[in-house]
């Protein structure tokens, strides 16, 4: 039996065209379905230990500035054999994640990873592998760089073999019990994102005529960011900005007013209350209405600040407490941000 992509659904609605789809792949125990319980379905990292491996090729499909599709392809099936429509699938879709255990022995995944890449490049030439060097909580800061080079080397050396260089790859040291994963899945998607020169350049004008230091436009439900300003960013950043969302969405859920009519049953209360495909994937429901928004300030004097932008997305700065006095103006500013932002979204 052929599989197609359209087949390989597991009920989120993806629509006519749900692009752009990220494909991720890799050998049994990878980490595949541990990776995206933790993104999209605010799975405790810890719980991933009760898994069971993938038996069927799933997709979810997540709606923010742009919609993406994740499809996960188990590790036990091998895809030629199984007569995957293989070519479909990597001609419509935009990155490829393959997963690499850095705790197990990785020869195989490398000859595993060689083979779909050129499968892969032969039906899209465009598409972007993205190679996630996971687990890597279980080794030491050396280790972890030395396994990066090796792997690094191992794989250009081969698809130099084969004539192969304007391959789009690049590799990500990840793990599900740090940020690392999210930022790599950031990453990811951005290069997905038409408009991310855009939203960058946006960013760059807000912090230059506002007086702030580091500002991230955030995925409320996923912490994916999906573009950030041009000044060099850190992962402790990252953080305290996703910690900040994390606390201003729960205290936000817990002092909102109940808009719910009387006769509203459970399921009602769902989408009223909630982003309509969040809350059935077990990511934290997004506050409608009103636009969530809350200051904080830190020990070191640093300002958090966050706005709920269009679709799921916030806009998350950090500024200097100096900045605090013209905090009138940073706000008249972000009105001309979000202004701009919905008329990218409009435009599409
Ligand atoms: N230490 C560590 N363990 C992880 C990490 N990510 C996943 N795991 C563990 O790896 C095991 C396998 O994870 P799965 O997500 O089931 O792997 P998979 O790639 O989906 O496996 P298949 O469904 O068989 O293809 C689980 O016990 C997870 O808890 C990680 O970042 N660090």
């Amino acid at each position: 039996m052929t599989m197609s992509a359209d087949e390989m659904h597991d009920g989120h609605t993806a629509g006519p065209n749900p692009s752009p789809r990220i494909v991720m792949m890799g050998l049994r125990r990878g980490g595949k379905s541990s990776i995206c319980q933790v993104m999209f379905h605010n799975m405790q990292p810890l719980d991933t230990l009760y898994i069971e491996s993938t038996t069927a090729p799933t997709t979810s499909v997540f709606s923010s500035f742009i919609d993406f599709a994740v499809m996960e392809l188990p590790g036990q099936i091998n895809f030629t054999e199984a007569m995957i429509d293989a070519e479909r699938i990597f001609s419509t879709c935009g990155a490829l994640i393959y997963v690499i255990d850095s705790q197990d022995e990785y020869i195989n995944s490398l000859a595993n990873l060689h083979s779909i890449i050129l499968h892969a490049v032969n039906a899209n030439p465009n598409i972007n592998i993205e190679v996630f060097i996971h687990k890597v909580d279980g080794l030491s800061e050396d280790f972890r760089l030395d396994a990066q080079r090796d792997i690094t080397q191992r794989v250009t050396d081969e698809l130099l073999d084969d004539g192969l260089v304007n391959v789009s790859i690049s590799f990500h040291l990840t793990s599900i019990f740090d940020h690392s994963i999210y930022e790599a899945f950031s990453r990811v998607v951005q290069k997905l994102i038409p408009q991310l020169a855009t939203l960058e350049n946006l960013l760059n004008v807000l912090c230059q005529h506002s007086g702030i230091d580091k500002a991230f436009l955030f995925d409320i439900g996923s912490k994916i960011f999906v573009a950030t300003d041009s000044s060099p960013m850190d992962i402790p950043t990252y953080e305290i900005c996703t910690d900040f969302i994390d606390i201003t969405v729960d205290m936000n859920n817990l002092y909102a007013v109940d808009r719910r009519p009387k006769t509203a049953t459970r399921t009602d209360a769902n989408t009223i209350t909630g982003r309509a495909d969040s809350s059935s994937n077990g990511v934290k429901p997004i506050p409608q209405g009103r636009p969530i928004g809350s200051t904080s300030r830190l020990s070191n004097g640093v300002i958090l600040y966050l706005q709920q932008m269009v679709k799921g997305l916030a806009l998350v700065c950090l500024m200097r407490k100096e900045s605090m006095p013209k905090i009138a103006l940073v706000e008249y500013n972000i009105e001309f941000f979000r202004d701009a932002l919905e008329q990218l979204w409009l435009i599409g």
